[in-house]
């Protein structure tokens, strides 16, 4: 096995179909000439690898697809193509990330506990210092959903940091808390680094990446813009916002149209041609590479949309859910219907004699 890394990402994509209501998804579910939805890509392709014992900074402006990125490492949402290794337990902080709204504080840590693998008897020993580290008094026995996002931050941090994970991903949780319980975070996390965790953290503030990370990956509209040394990639991360900020109002919103309508357009096929290329040009005597790129974009993703086969499926069993609710409102037997359907739309009359038992 190749130990350079804890966590790689290879040619991952994330794209989403941008329906305009649940009614619109529906029908184009059931459309056999396959609807005209708009999509949106959210990823257009990021390579990267994470090393053991390493922390990541993931920065890059409002929409740019960090969340997007650690959610598909952490495993909360699939990605559209591409190879995702992730070499060991992840936990991710994100605000609110996980927490059930009409569970309890307490219910929340045991639930999320139990999902990370432990025993009960575990979760007991470990409560006390979850809770002392959340610190929110007896919000912790009050419903999650009343929670300002600062308290919600504080319980996600204090379970992640106590299921002892391999891996932990921080994405903007360091945000909404009050100075101390940041430097008890940034504490944590450092101790975290001493043990030789590797840690993935997005955020917005180039100052605490610049603190906690070995190295930082600029997203920049769904494209790895570079990837490098901190104080390399924050120096022309920095750069940039200089230059956006010194446009006009109109510039900028010219170029934000510009970046998400190359994210709108973006076409899957010609980029897996581009990488089948690529790789080829690298190695001219290299084998079937077409298809081994296509395995390496397809071969370990689930596919979110449903290929014919399952849609003619679900349209038969839709088919025989409506005909059976239909032979119960008639009152016939199947066996009546199937002989004669016209009963079907006839229901069965029972004769009542009204006369029954009336004096004449
Ligand atoms: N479920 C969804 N359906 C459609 N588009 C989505 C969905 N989730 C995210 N997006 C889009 O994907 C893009 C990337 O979003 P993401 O949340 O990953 O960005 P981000 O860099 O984390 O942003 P921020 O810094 O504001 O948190 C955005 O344009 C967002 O609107």
């Amino acid at each position: 096995m190749d130990n350079s890394y804890k966590i790689k990402v290879q040619n991952v994509t994330k794209e989403y179909d941008l329906y305009k209501s649940q009614a619109e998804k529906l029908r184009s579910f059931f459309s056999l000439r396959g609807a005209k939805v708009p999509h949106f890509w959210s990823l257009m392709g990021i390579s990267l690898e994470v090393k053991s014992g390493e922390t990541l900074g993931l920065i890059g402006v409002n929409g740019s697809g960090k969340s997007t990125l650690s959610n598909i490492i952490s495993g909360i949402i699939p990605q559209t193509t591409g190879v995702v290794d992730v070499r060991g337990d992840t936990s991710i902080i994100a605000i609110g990330a996980g927490l059930r709204g009409n569970l309890t504080g307490l219910e929340n840590i045991r639930l999320k506990a139990l999902m990370q693998g432990l025993t009960n008897p575990e979760i007991d020993a470990l409560m006390d210092d979850i809770v002392g580290f959340a610190d929110i008094g007896d919000f912790l026995y009050q419903p999650v959903k009343s929670y300002s996002s600062g308290m919600k931050s504080r319980l996600g941090f204090s379970i992640a940091v106590h299921v002892n994970p391999d891996i932990l991903i921080i994405d903007e949780a360091l945000s909404v808390g009050d100075d101390t319980f940041y430097q008890k975070c940034v504490d944590k996390i450092a101790e975290f680094k001493d043990e030789g965790k590797t840690i993935v953290f997005v955020s917005h503030s180039l100052k605490q990446v610049e603190i906690l990370c070995d190295r930082v990956a600029w997203i920049h509209y769904g494209t790895l813009k570079e990837i490098g040394a901190t104080a390399d990639v924050v120096k022309h991360y920095r750069a940039f916002t200089k230059w956006f900020k010194g446009q006009t109002k109109k510039e900028k919103k010219h170029f934000q149209r510009q970046m998400k309508e190359n994210q709108k357009s973006f076409d899957i096929d010609a980029y897996q041609q581009q990488v089948t290329d690529e790789l080829q040009a690298a190695d001219p005597n290299a084998t079937n590479v077409a298809a081994k790129v296509k395995k390496d974009f397809y071969g370990s993703v689930i596919s979110e949309k449903m290929g014919w086969g399952t849609r003619i499926l679900a349209f038969a069993v839709a088919i025989v859910f409506v005909l059976t609710c239909l032979v119960n409102i008639s009152g016939h037997s199947v066996g009546d219907v199937v002989q004669h359907p016209g009963n079907l739309i006839h229901p069965e009359t029972v004769l009542h004699d009204t006369d029954a038992g009336n004096p004449r």
